[in-house]
């Protein structure tokens, strides 16, 4: 079974780093692992890390792989050509890094990524021409046509509307359990982390401060040091946990502006 672990890793731009000292133990294949943080913690950066986009200190080490490109990696914009077809556009990804043959068993991938997410009817559209959540689906279908043993996806339902949240997020699931795929996804829905995830992952201030089983990681201590909320986590009546919010910690920079705002407003 294919697994990656990071070993006091490091990255940023133009010198300046974004994270270091990232360290987690291996992550194994068979689990969907969140990786969570608040804006600019450096969820992408460490996404481009771990895909080879970016440069750093530390190790990315593979174990498992069964083939020389195991890992495949939904930037969250793709900046996607709008002149290719769907169709195209998919079976372009699953060719990357190979010889421009296309065989059978490419196509028939192709079709097989169409029909599992949902969107065989998009097949001969422009992705120029699409939503912005047919065009997410669409970057799913292309990071899974690579057969990939590992699968990093950056947001991959910020487009997307409930019902297709849940879809893809099931899907996901259901490839990390049936498949043994290491699935590790950004998620700013931490619902959705605890429903949907095995594992997570939390990035803070450049560092990693939590990695573990996703209902020991996300805890109120959690949810006010990371995000600056008084929050709980509640068993519903079918025993699945929720995420109820109850206040803001701090003044946030909107909410403050806003009120600023609203009174220079009322005074004239
Ligand atoms: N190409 C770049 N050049 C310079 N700085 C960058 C670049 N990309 C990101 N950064 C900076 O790195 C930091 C981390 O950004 P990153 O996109 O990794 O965060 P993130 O956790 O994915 O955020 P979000 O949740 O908002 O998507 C931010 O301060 C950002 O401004």
């Amino acid at each position: 079974m294919v697994s990656l672990q990071l070993r006091d890793v490091s990255a940023g731009y133009s010198g300046n780093a974004v994270i270091s000292g990232v360290s987690t133990p291996p992550l194994h294949g068979g689990q969907v692992v969140a990786l969570l943080g608040a804006n600019a913690a450096g969820k992408s950066t460490l996404f481009r890390r771990i895909f080879g986009l970016l440069h750093g200190g530390g190790d990315v080490q593979v174990e498992g792989a069964k083939s020389a490109k195991p890992i495949a990696y939904m930037p969250q914009d793709n900046g996607a050509r709008p002149v290719l077809s769907v169709y195209e556009s998919i079976l372009l990804a699953r060719m990357q890094g190979r010889r421009l043959k296309v065989f059978d068993e490419d196509h028939a991938k192709v079709e097989e990524m169409l029909r599992l997410l949902g969107i065989t009817h998009l097949r001969g559209r422009n992705l120029g021409d699409l939503s912005g959540g047919q065009r997410q689906m669409v970057s799913a279908a292309q990071a899974l046509a690579q057969d990939p043993q590992i699968l990093l996806l950056d947001e991959p339902t910020s487009a997307l509307d409930l019902s297709h949240q849940i879809d893809l997020l099931s899907l996901l699931r259901r490839l990390a359990d049936e498949q043994g795929l290491l699935i590790i996804v950004a998620l700013h829905d931490l619902g959705h982390a605890l429903r949907f995830s095995h594992a997570a992952i939390v990035l803070h201030q450049g560092g990693l401060i939590a990695c573990g089983p996703t209902g020991e990681v996300i805890t109120p201590k959690l949810l006010e040091e990371v995000f600056d909320v008084e929050a709980r986590i509640e068993c519903c009546s079918r025993g699945r946990p929720q995420l109820i919010v109850d206040s803001r910690l701090q003044n946030s920079p909107i909410s403050s502006r806003l009120s600023e705002s609203v009174r220079s407003s009322v005074d004239g």
